[in-house]
């Protein structure tokens, strides 16, 4: 479905080579700064790679026009800062843009379509909101509602979760889960959080300085821990609850007496 081959992108990333399959949840988890979001603009065609390529469904990113990309990739910024004061429902109803005609205006179907999104996502008491006017959550929330109208196979979400309290967070990942089984829509999220990586992803791909370090089954690799800890530089352990992997940091908290400089007993302090 989305194919890099051997992606170098200026200093920032280096021989990136990743295969997307049809029906995938795909996590990107690395430290700050590691080149998550670049590659994401990679695979959107904002970003021109140095060296390599990005295929989608076969073709060369660079060759389909403006329309086509937005015909097959949804994207959910990290951040937006709207300038325009539009209403919640002519934001989302943007969603519809790529598949209208010249000049054509959304029409009362994609009215409708545009109002099940934001019921489904709890946002129809903001549908008369303006953008100007939500919360960062809130904001974030209908940028999602207006990817989903988009109806792309191919979703690419920077950090969705980060603005989310709890309950939108496990709402935002289960929709997208759900939407990956049942579409069969390949997801490609960065997330900071590598409990919620471990949860939802198919496949947990790590980065770091702009390379892949590894990818992981995020239910069981042999070496999680080991990985995770030279990923982001820190020491931790890995609990397996229910069946899911859990990361711990309480072997890095001050206070603990086999956490910080002591850290190489870790695995043995549980309770
Ligand atoms: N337009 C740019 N010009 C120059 N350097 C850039 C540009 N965009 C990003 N960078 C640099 O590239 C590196 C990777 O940035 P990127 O935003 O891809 O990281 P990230 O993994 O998404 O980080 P974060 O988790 O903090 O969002 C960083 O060092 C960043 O400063």
């Amino acid at each position: 479905m989305l194919e890099v081959r051997d992606l170098s992108f200026a200093q920032i990333l280096q021989e990136v080579n990743l295969t997307l399959h049809k029906g995938e949840f795909v996590v990107l988890l690395g430290p700050n700064g590691a080149g998550k979001t670049t590659l994401l603009k990679c695979l959107l065609g904002l970003y021109t790679p140095t060296r390599g390529e990005v295929l989608v469904c076969g073709r060369p990113l660079k060759h389909l026009t403006y329309k086509e990309r937005a015909r097959l990739l949804a994207y959910v910024p990290q951040s937006y800062h709207p300038v325009f004061p539009y209403t919640v429902l002519e934001f989302v109803l943007l969603g519809r843009t790529p598949h209208l005609g010249f000049l054509s205006r959304p029409g009362k179907r994609d009215e409708i379509k545009a109002r099940e999104v934001l019921r489904s996502l709890g946002l129809e008491a903001l549908v008369r909101r303006r953008l100007t006017d939500l919360s960062g959550g809130e904001r974030q929330l209908v940028l999602f509602a207006r990817a989903l109208l988009q109806e792309a196979p191919i979703f690419l979400l920077d950090e969705p979760t980060a603005n989310l309290d709890l309950k939108h967070q496990i709402e935002v990942l289960t929709t997208v889960h759900r939407l990956a089984g049942e579409r069969g829509l390949t997801v490609v999220a960065t997330l900071h959080d590598p409990n919620l990586a471990f949860g939802f992803a198919d496949r947990v791909v790590l980065i770091k300085k702009g390379r892949i370090l590894a990818e992981m089954n995020p239910r069981k690799h042999p070496r999680a821990q080991e990985l995770l800890e030279e990923l982001y530089e820190i020491p931790l352990e890995i609990l397996y609850f229910r069946g899911y992997p859990l990361v711990s940091l309480t072997g890095a908290f001050p206070g603990n007496p086999l956490g910080g400089e002591n850290h190489e007993n870790r695995g043995h302090f549980m309770g």
